[in-house]
């Protein structure tokens, strides 16, 4: 471990990846006097102003839109655009305000639009329309989050730690803990590849609630973790919003939600269908 620290200290003077983007409220370029999270709780991290996202799907052409030569020229004299082109309008006029110190479950059906609303939280999905305004660093932790399946688990906490702007002196300081809680024991020796996929979920989390965040983005990461580890889970979700960070969640599991949030949005076909107690919305929600 300190020798992989050291080799990954000595590439100087490149600044750690940063994962998503960070848009500034303020237009003022000047960086803050006080980091986000010194801000008091119930001051805005998030805004969400009338957000449309669409996916633009080059799916599979029919035999005769397969292209050929006459095919594209027909097109292009008669301006077509390619045939085989669909749009999903995923999020539909989304608006609304996180504070410091949210925890808000994101809840819908499948396909409702909830992880491409953290995503362009996140900054990796540009809005076709509105905008999100994020004060302090959003980081997206989801079932996909980029470890290297091919590296070890050690190899791959050290350069998480990077990538999330950690010091080479932070990472050891984390080291053993995110180990310990992530509970993969001697495994963090082997491939990432030869992890269960709780095994990989739970190093993720481990690894990415290491750092403090000012907008931590949880995509179902938590799922496939088990009772004790999703208890953990929540304790340091808690403990997140406690430094005034504010988390999102989204979880298929309710229970996780209601335990853990203290605001729910609930998303119906890409739009809001309600936004407030965790409690009111989430019956509202099994109810309908
Ligand atoms: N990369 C993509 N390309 C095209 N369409 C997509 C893409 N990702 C999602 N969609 C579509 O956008 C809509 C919203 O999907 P999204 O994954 O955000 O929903 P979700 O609420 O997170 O679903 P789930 O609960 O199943 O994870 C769906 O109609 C989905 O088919």
């Amino acid at each position: 471990m300190a020798e992989l620290t050291k080799e990954l200290s000595q590439v100087k003077g490149e600044e750690p990846a940063v994962r998503g983007k960070d848009v500034r409220v303020h237009p003022n370029p000047e960086p803050p006097a006080k980091g986000p999270l010194d801000a008091p709780t119930g001051t805005p991290t998030v805004i969400v102003d009338d957000l449309h996202i669409v996916y633009r799907v080059y799916g599979a052409a029919s035999e005769n839109e397969k292209g050929n030569a006459v095919n594209a020229l027909t097109r292009i004299l008669k301006r077509q655009g390619r045939p085989q082109m669909k749009e999903v309008h995923a999020v539909k006029g989304v608006s609304f305000v996180a504070y410091h110190g949210d925890a808000i479950g994101v809840v819908g059906r499948n396909g409702s639009g909830k992880s491409t609303l953290l995503r362009a939280i996140a900054g990796l999905l540009p809005p076709h329309e509105g905008a999100v305004y994020t004060d302090g660093q959003p980081s997206l932790l989801g079932v996909n989050a980029a470890l290297m399946r091919e590296l070890t688990g050690e190899r791959n906490i050290v350069l998480g730690c990077y990538a999330m702007g950690m010091t080479p002196a932070e990472v050891r300081e984390k080291y053993q803990e995110i180990v310990d809680f992530s509970g993969i024991d001697e495994f963090v020796q082997l491939p990432m590849s030869t992890y269960s996929s709780g095994m990989g979920a739970r190093l993720r989390f481990a690894i990415s609630s290491a750092k403090t965040h000012d907008v931590l983005l949880i995509d179902e990461a938590l799922a496939t973790g088990d009772r004790e580890f999703r208890k953990k889970s929540e304790q340091r979700i808690r403990q997140i919003r406690e430094s005034a960070g504010t988390v999102f969640l989204v979880a298929h599991d309710l229970k996780v939600i209601e335990q853990t949030c203290n605001r729910v949005i609930w998303l119906h076909k890409g739009k809001i269908k309600m936004d407030g107690d965790p409690k009111e919305v989430l019956a509202a929600y099994t109810k309908g």
